[in-house]
């Protein structure tokens, strides 16, 4: 049984990620899919509460077909020190041989730590990636195609766009 891992910050989840995991669970038997950043929140580059960011995820999931026992999704906060970063990921996840990501730090600690990498393919990335789509909200833009449209429904229901454009004062109110 082959286990991998997959870290993010998921600030939100798009289809790029989507495409990344699909892309993994074809490789792999399960998928831990980290939620990093798990104390972040209310801030431009990290809008969403990790719990907001669980239940979004698995929204995506369902309404793929993707079967809730092919993975798991585990917010883990950040450390100050990187050195020990992934034992430290260690302690909060099943054991995994294998660390999916494309993160150069992040491969660069897995690596040092012993574990194998998958590098998935650059799946649109110039316009699946999650900072394009967090200015999108912020100006107006068209974004919900950018997102399994599960994960546009839940942040207009959180009214998570309206966070985002009320805490970088673009707001209009
Ligand atoms: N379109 C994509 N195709 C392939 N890999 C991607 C894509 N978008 C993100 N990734 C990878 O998924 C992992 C998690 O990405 P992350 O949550 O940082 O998304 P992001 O779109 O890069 O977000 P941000 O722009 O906020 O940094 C990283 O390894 C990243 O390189
Ligand atoms: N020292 C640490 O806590 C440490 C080190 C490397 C990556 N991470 C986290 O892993 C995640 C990687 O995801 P991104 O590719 O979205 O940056 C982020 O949440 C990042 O903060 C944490």
């Amino acid at each position: 049984m082959r286990r991998a891992i997959y870290p993010g910050r998921f600030q939100p989840f798009h289809l790029g990620h989507l495409s990344v995991v699909k892309w993994s669970l074809e490789r792999v038997d399960e998928l831990i899919i980290l939620i990093g950043s798990a104390q972040e929140s209310h801030t431009l580059s990290n809008p969403f509460t990790a719990g907001e960011r669980v239940e979004m995820i698995r929204k995506a999931m369902n309404n793929e077909g993707i079967p809730g026992d092919r993975y798991y999704l585990i917010p883990i906060p950040d450390i100050l020190m990187n050195n020990v970063w992934a034992y430290h990921v260690r302690m909060y996840v099943p054991s995994f041989q294998t660390v999916v990501a494309r993160n150069p730090l992040v491969l660069r600690l897995f690596r040092e730590a012993g574990n194998d990498i998958l590098v998935p393919p650059s799946f649109q990335r110039e316009k699946y990636n999650s900072t394009l789509i967090r200015k999108y909200i912020i100006t107006g833009e068209e974004w919900s195609d950018l997102v399994p449209n599960e994960v546009y429904t839940f942040i207009k229901s959180i009214k998570g766009d309206e966070r985002l454009r009320e805490i970088t004062g673009t707001d209009k109110r």
